[in-house]
C-alpha cells in the first residue's frame, strides 16, 4: 500500500510539476479553512487540567469550533471570509497574523487524522487526471449554501460542467 502510494505520489510529481503542485495545495487549504468538512473537535478531560486561567476537573468535555476559528479576523485578517488561497504561500504558520497555529481541518495532536495525507494526495492526483482531459466551470445552476449535517457540503451538491480538450 505504502510502495504503491510512493509511486503514484511519484507519477502525480511529474505530470503536475512542482509549481502547479503547490498552488494546488495551497487552494485545498483554503478550501478546508473555509469550508472545514468537521465543523467542531471534542475532548474529555481525563485528570485535572490547566487552560490558560481555567481549571478544568476530570469529565469536562471540551468542543473546539473549527468553523469559527477558521473564520476568525482576528487571527486571519480582515479578508478571514474570503478565498485567498495565497496566504498559504509561505505555509501554515505564516498564513495567520501572528503566525499562530489555528488551521484545524484534520485536527491536531495524537488524534490527528490519520488519512490527511491520503486525502490531500487523493484529491492532487483526482485533479492533475482531470485537467490532463478537461476544463471545467462551475455550472449557472450553482448555489453557494454550505450545509452542515455530519459534515460540510453543499446542500444543493456541485454541478460541474467539463469540456474535454
Ligand atoms: C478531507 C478529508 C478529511 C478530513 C477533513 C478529515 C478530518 C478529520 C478530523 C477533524 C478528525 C478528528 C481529529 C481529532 O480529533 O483531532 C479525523 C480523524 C480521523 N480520520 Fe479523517 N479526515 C479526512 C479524511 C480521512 C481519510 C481519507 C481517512 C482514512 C483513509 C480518515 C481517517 C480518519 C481516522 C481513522 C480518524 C480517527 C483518528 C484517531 O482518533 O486517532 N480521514 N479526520
Amino acid at each position: 500500500m505504502f510502495l504503491k502510494l510512493l509511486i503514484l505520489t511519484f507519477f502525480s510529481l511529474i505530470f503536475l510539476d512542482f509549481k502547479f503542485y503547490f498552488q494546488v495545495t495551497m487552494i485545498l487549504y483554503e478550501v478546508l479553512r473555509l469550508y472545514s468538512p468537521a465543523v467542531m473537535l471534542t475532548r474529555r478531560t481525563y485528570k485535572t487540567m490547566q487552560l490558560g486561567d481555567v481549571t478544568f476537573p476530570p469529565g469536562v468535555l471540551l468542543g473546539m469550533p473549527i468553523l469559527f476559528i477558521h473564520h476568525d479576523p482576528d487571527i486571519w485578517g480582515s479578508d478571514a471570509t474570503e478565498f485567498k488561497p495565497t496566504r498559504f504561500a509561505e505555509g501554515i504558520l505564516k498564513a495567520t497574523k501572528n503566525g499562530q497555529l489555528a488551521f484545524f481541518p484534520f485536527g491536531w495532536g495524537p488524534r490527528i487524522c490519520i488519512g490527511q495525507n491520503f486525502a490531500l494526495l487523493e484529491a492532487k492526483m483526482g485533479l492533475s487526471m482531470i485537467l490532463q482531459n478537461f476544463k471545467f466551470e462551475l455550472s449557472e445552476k450553482y448555489q453557494h449554501t454550505p450545509y452542515t449535517v455530519v459534515t460540510v457540503h453543499p446542500e444543493h451538491g456541485a454541478p460541474i460542467k467539463f469540456h474535454r480538450l
